[in-house]
């Protein structure tokens, strides 16, 4: 992992600590307390991969042989530990044994969050932080979405099963497609002779869209059966949620509709989401 940046700013120390020893030195020597210690993360940047400075090298550099800047410089690397550990774990909730073994690659002994606090303390990753994100991007580039596998459903045709459990709120895959406006996409529908669609309409900030995965296979991916197009309807049993995003690839900004799980998904469940938020509903509903 690379890690270089310094900080300089205070503001990890509790307020509370922070009030009473300003109260008690004035102001003049909590600033200059923060300049000291500005100058001491300069000397020894406290990167989640950097190693503590010693005492010996501590005093060496003219700061205090006291712990005091020591036990700030590990409690702000505890959190890049733990900002780390949680980034690599945005998508879906990380395992324990997922979290050790990143701990173990890192090579981190001490000064670490336990991997139980770190399964812990995760949460869906927010819309934001989805747009932006390097995994899921890639996933979609590459669409070699994990834990996903085809299924015949008889009289619904085929099918997408979870190859792996999903908890609630985990990215699962998008509907890939291109995406041409409404109007092209209805267009396509009277088209469409049998009762099967693969079209997803919808509405982002005033423009009537549909992903077009009826035109297969799509122009990025000519040997692949994209997952989404494949996945079942169901009002009442759906297990995934459309989502729209504006997705930030490295040539700009894209529509994409992502899928995220509803709830927590178990291993061999069918995936399903309602087709009512997308027109393109040309068949008997079978529950
Ligand atoms: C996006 S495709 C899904 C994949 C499709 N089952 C296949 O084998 O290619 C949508 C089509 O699947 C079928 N389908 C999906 N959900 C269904 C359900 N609950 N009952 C019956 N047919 C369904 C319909 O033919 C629908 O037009």
């Amino acid at each position: 992992m690379k890690s270089s940046q310094i900080f300089s700013s205070s503001s990890d120390e509790p307020a509370d600590e922070r009030r009473v020893r300003k109260q008690k030195r004035g102001r003049g020597a909590a600033d200059q307390y923060d300049r000291d210690f500005g100058a001491f993360l300069l000397q020894f940047p406290a990167t989640a991969s950097s190693s503590p400075p010693t005492k010996k090298k501590r005093t060496a550099a003219g700061f205090p042989s006291d712990k005091v800047f020591y036990n700030r410089w590990r409690s702000m690397q505890f959190a890049k530990r733990e900002e780390y550990l949680s980034s690599q774990c945005s998508r879906r909730p990380p395992t324990f044994s997922k979290v050790s073994l990143l701990i173990q690659k890192e090579g981190w002994t001490g000064n670490c969050p336990r991997p139980e606090d770190i399964v812990a303390k995760w949460r869906p990753v927010t819309r934001v932080q989805v747009e932006s994100d390097p995994w899921i991007i890639t996933k979609i580039q590459n669409q070699k979405w994990t834990g996903l596998a085809l299924k015949d459903f008889g009289s619904k045709g085929q099918g997408v099963v979870a190859t792996k459990a999903f908890a609630m709120g985990s990215i699962v895959c998008d509907y890939h497609g291109k995406v041409i406006t409404g109007a092209e996409g209805r267009k396509l529908v009277e088209s469409i002779k049998g009762d099967t669609a693969y079209l997803f309409f919808f509405q982002a900030a005033g423009r009537d869209l549909c992903v077009d995965a009826e035109t297969f296979p799509c122009e990025c991916h000519p040997t692949e059966n994209t997952m989404g197009r494949m996945i079942n309807h169901s009002s009442k049993r759906a297990n995934l949620r459309p989502v729209h995003c504006m997705m930030n690839f490295p040539e700009g900004q894209r529509d994409v509709i992502l899928f995220q799980a509803k709830r927590d998904i178990l291993l061999c469940e069918e995936l399903l989401f309602d087709y009512t938020s997308s027109s393109a509903i040309l068949f008997e509903e079978k529950q």
